[in-house]
């Protein structure tokens, strides 16, 4: 698409999703794709800063980690950055953890809803099972091996799909579950919920994934990480040098990239 045309498709946009990019491909990690898609996601970014510039954005192509601050950073450039309304879309954890809850509880998927905070890849994924609805209980070996799985659960799709892409329906779903519920929220209705990797001060990391109560401007409130148990801290901790280190990347590319 050329620049005229991508004026033109986002051109007073109200809400942005970015699921452009390359997906993975077995034996690659989601920030292998930083080389790629880094530029593809500061490109798109630099066009809706200059047409839409109120847009909420909803960054969903992978490294999540690194892409939400690259697109942070081109919205600094541009003079048009709002961190209320930018997000990355990490509606995707939530919806295996809530699968996968429920299939081992035998309860009903859409009465189903377990936090996932943190980041979008590997160890920086925490779910946290303990604030599940309704209150679900594990025995510690079995909530790890359901944490280890949520975590690793983009890299099964990637792996099942042996280099034919990776888990692109429930990505499209879950950015639908996401969009509706900012949608909703941008027009008033009051109340809706999602987990979204944002610009934050709950932890060290500048960026990071919890509930967040979604408003008219975009992020309403940030309800934060909330009671964990010490399993669910550790998960957080040892996401933390990972999460930091993603982050410092997507700023230093755009920094170097872009005047
Ligand atoms: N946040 C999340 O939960 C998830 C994120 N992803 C990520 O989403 C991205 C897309 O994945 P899929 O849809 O499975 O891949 P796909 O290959 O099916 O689709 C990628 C799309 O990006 C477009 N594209 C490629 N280069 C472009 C460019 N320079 N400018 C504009 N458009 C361009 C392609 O034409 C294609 O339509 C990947 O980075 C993937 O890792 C995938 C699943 C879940
Ligand atoms: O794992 C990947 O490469 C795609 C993705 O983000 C997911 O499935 O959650």
């Amino acid at each position: 698409m050329g620049d005229e045309q991508l004026a033109e498709c986002v051109k007073n946009a109200d809400l942005v999703l970015i699921p452009a990019g390359v997906p993975r491909k077995p034996g690659m990690t989601r920030d292998d794709l930083f080389n790629t898609n880094a530029g593809i996601v500061a490109h798109l970014v630099d066009a809706c800063a200059k047409n839409c510039p109120k847009a909420m954005l909803g960054i969903i192509t992978n490294p999540v980690n690194s892409t939400v601050p690259i697109a942070s950073e081109v919205l600094k450039k541009n003079g048009v950055y709002d961190a209320k309304r930018v997000f990355g879309v990490t509606t995707l954890d939530v919806v295996r953890s809530n699968t996968f809850i429920a299939e081992a509880k035998g309860l009903d998927v859409s009465k189903v809803t377990c936090p996932v905070i943190g980041g979008h890849s590997g160890i920086t994924i925490v779910p946290v099972i303990s604030q599940c609805t309704p209150s679900v209980s594990f025995p510690q070996e079995e909530r790890a091996k359901l944490s280890v799985r949520i975590q690793n659960a983009g890299t099964e799709v990637v792996e099942a799909k042996a280099g034919a892409g990776s888990a692109t329906l429930s990505m499209a779903y879950a950015a639908s579950e996401f969009a509706n519920a900012l949608l909703d929220a941008m027009n008033g209705t009051v109340g809706r919920v999602q987990c979204a990797f944002v610009r934050s001060d709950e932890t060290e990391a500048k960026y990071f994934a919890t509930p967040i109560l979604l408003g008219r401007n975009g992020v309403e409130k940030n309800l934060g990480i909330g009671k964990l148990l010490d399993y669910e801290r550790n998960l957080v901790n040892a996401a933390m040098d990972e999460l930091k280190s993603n982050i410092s990347k997507g700023e230093e590319f755009v920094a170097k990239n872009f005047k």
